[in-house]
This record gives structure tokens, C-alpha cells and sequence, in this order.
């Protein structure tokens, strides 16, 4: 299985830096992982609704652009599905069923997800209703991922 994760903004706190290692390490016997950090745009306090959207729209043309064709895309958005960790696993083993070899994640910048993003996701998935930084969201996806796989190939993992 070949998963992507495509996120705005680059990664900047070195507890989270060595975490995302970890995991990256961790999911290498599981899968083929590619993390494209995208730059995000400037986004000063008191923009206006429309250039918010411009914004959106901006780094919405960069995730595009590097989405495979033929990849099923998962977004991550707030308001997206809650599923288990269990229901995850079982996503991405239907999915490999299925013959989807390529599984895309999306996480977006700090005004979120443009709409065309969304309209070329195949999911969205929610983490809870609560907000977390990119960045955190990140490590927090790869431990999921990572969970998934070792639940997928009965392995052990702490509860
Ligand atoms: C700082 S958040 C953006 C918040 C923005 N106001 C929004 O509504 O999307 C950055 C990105 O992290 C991801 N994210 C943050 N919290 C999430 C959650 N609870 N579930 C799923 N994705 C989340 C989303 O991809 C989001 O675009």
C-alpha cells in the first residue's frame, strides 16, 4: 500500500519533528510513505471572508496538483466521519481489496480545506469536533495509520 500525506504549513516543533520520525519509521515495514509539505499562504489576522477564500483557494490549487490520479482521497476535516481506530483499519484494508493501491491524506492549513479540495476528496474524515494545529494532526494521523496496520496484521499494540 502506498500512502500519501499532504499538509500546509511546514513543520516547525522538534517534539513533534521527532515524533512524526518515529511514526514514519514504524509505518516503513506496513507501507510506502510520501509526506509532501506544502508552503502556506500569508495569512494576516484581519483578513476580509474574501480573501480568506482566496487564501483557501491558493493552497487548494497547490494540494491538487499533487494528488495521483488514480489515489483514493481521504480529507481531513472537523466536520467530516468520526470512525474507530478498528473502522480506520478496516477502511484501508477494504480499500487494498478493493484494488486502491494509493491512499491520500489531507490536512489542511490554518483557515482549513478550499472547497474544491473537498469536492475531490472520497472521504472526510473527522478527529473529533475539537481543533488541533496541523502539525499536531499530523502525528497524530501517522499513529492512527500506524495503528491501523498493526490492528490489519493482528499484531499486538497497546490498547
Ligand atoms: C488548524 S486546522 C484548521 C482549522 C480551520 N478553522 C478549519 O475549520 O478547518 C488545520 C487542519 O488540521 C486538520 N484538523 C484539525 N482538527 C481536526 C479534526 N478534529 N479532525 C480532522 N481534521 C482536523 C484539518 O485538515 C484542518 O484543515
Amino acid at each position: 500500500m502506498n500512502i500519501s500525506i499532504i499538509s500546509v504549513g511546514k513543520l516547525k516543533e522538534k517534539y513533534l519533528k521527532l515524533g512524526i520520525e518515529e511514526f514514519t519509521k514504524r509505518l516503513s515495514k506496513y507501507c510506502k510513505l510520501d509526506m509532501i509539505e506544502l508552503d502556506d499562504e500569508k495569512c494576516p489576522e484581519n483578513l476580509s471572508e474574501k480573501d480568506m477564500l482566496i487564501v483557501k483557494d491558493k493552497e487548494g490549487k497547490k494540494i491538487l496538483s499533487k494528488i495521483k490520479n488514480n489515489s483514493y482521497v481521504i480529507a481531513l476535516a472537523i466536520d467530516g466521519k468520526n470512525l474507530s481506530s478498528e473502522e480506520l483499519a478496516d477502511t484501508i484494508s477494504k480499500l487494498g481489496v478493493r484494488g486502491h493501491s494509493h491512499i491520500t491524506f489531507i490536512i489542511g492549513g490554518s483557515l482549513g480545506l478550499s472547497d474544491e479540495v473537498l469536492k475531490r476528496s472520497d472521504y472526510k474524515l473527522s478527529f473529533s469536533k475539537m481543533t488541533f494545529p496541523h502539525q499536531m494532526m499530523k502525528l497524530i494521523l501517522l499513529e492512527q495509520v500506524y495503528r491501523a496496520f498493526r490492528i490489519n496484521n493482528n499484531e499486538p499494540y497497546h490498547k
